[in-house]
């Protein structure tokens, strides 16, 4: 069927997009369990970058599994096909010139590869927010933990779905460590370089 689907090419692209934006686009990808901090760390990045006049978007659980995904549950099949369409997705933004935030649990390592894949590694940036599951269940932020332990939620990640942490993320957070403000001041050290152009 792909064979007959033949690519137009626009006249406005990618470049001209970044050149007017006056910066790169690219996909900054927080996982780590439900809990560590990844909504929380996100949206204060993003609030910085926003203020500093940079075209941003943040795609996370709420906007995408209730809406467009909201047929997929969180077996491993489907886990796995949420974080492609979140990858094509964000890929399409990053085209049209955004610095995308993703925040999910993306617990498998195969899943992750693939978003760097179809985004391709240079417009990928790794952030793990390693907080560990006794913190996350400690911290409860919504019930979930509570609900899973009590055999009510299947597959909940951590206690009876695996989470496979990434071995060399561009960014790792121990949120047990350091505080909030530290996190997002790390995150916006390390892509402040990447939001120049490459003709700069
Ligand atoms: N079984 C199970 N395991 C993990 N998480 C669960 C589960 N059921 C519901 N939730 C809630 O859904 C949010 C995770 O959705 P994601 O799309 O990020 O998950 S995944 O990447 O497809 O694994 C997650 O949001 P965050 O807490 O923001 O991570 C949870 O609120
Ligand atoms: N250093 C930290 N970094 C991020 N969140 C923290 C930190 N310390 C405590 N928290 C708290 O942990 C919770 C994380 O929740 P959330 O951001 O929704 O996680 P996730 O999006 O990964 O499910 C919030 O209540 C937040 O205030």
């Amino acid at each position: 069927m792909s064979k007959n689907i033949i690519q137009h090419d626009y006249q406005v692209s990618r470049e001209d997009r970044k050149s007017k934006n006056n910066h790169n686009s690219f996909l900054i990808w927080f996982t780590g369990l439900s809990g560590s901090g990844k909504s929380t760390i996100a949206n204060l990045v993003e609030q910085q970058l926003f203020e500093k006049g940079i075209k941003t978007y943040t795609l996370d659980g709420d906007n995408i599994r209730k809406g467009i995904n909201n047929d997929l549950t969180f077996s491993p099949e489907d886990r796995t096909e949420n974080i492609r369409r979140i990858a094509e997705i964000s890929n399409l933004m990053i085209d049209a010139g955004l610095v995308v935030l993703a925040a999910f649990v993306s617990p498998y390592k195969k899943d992750r590869e693939n978003v760097k894949n179809i985004v391709k590694n240079s417009n990928f940036v790794e952030v793990f927010i390693n907080t560990s599951v006794e913190e996350c269940e400690r911290r409860d932020v919504k019930g979930l933990y509570k609900k899973a332990r009590a055999g009510e939620i299947k597959n909940m990640t951590g206690i009876s779905a695996p989470y496979e942490a990434p071995e060399q993320p561009d960014i790792e957070i121990k949120t047990e460590e350091v505080s909030v403000k530290e996190a997002v001041n790390k995150i916006i050290d390390h892509i402040t370089p990447k939001l120049k152009l490459d003709n700069e």
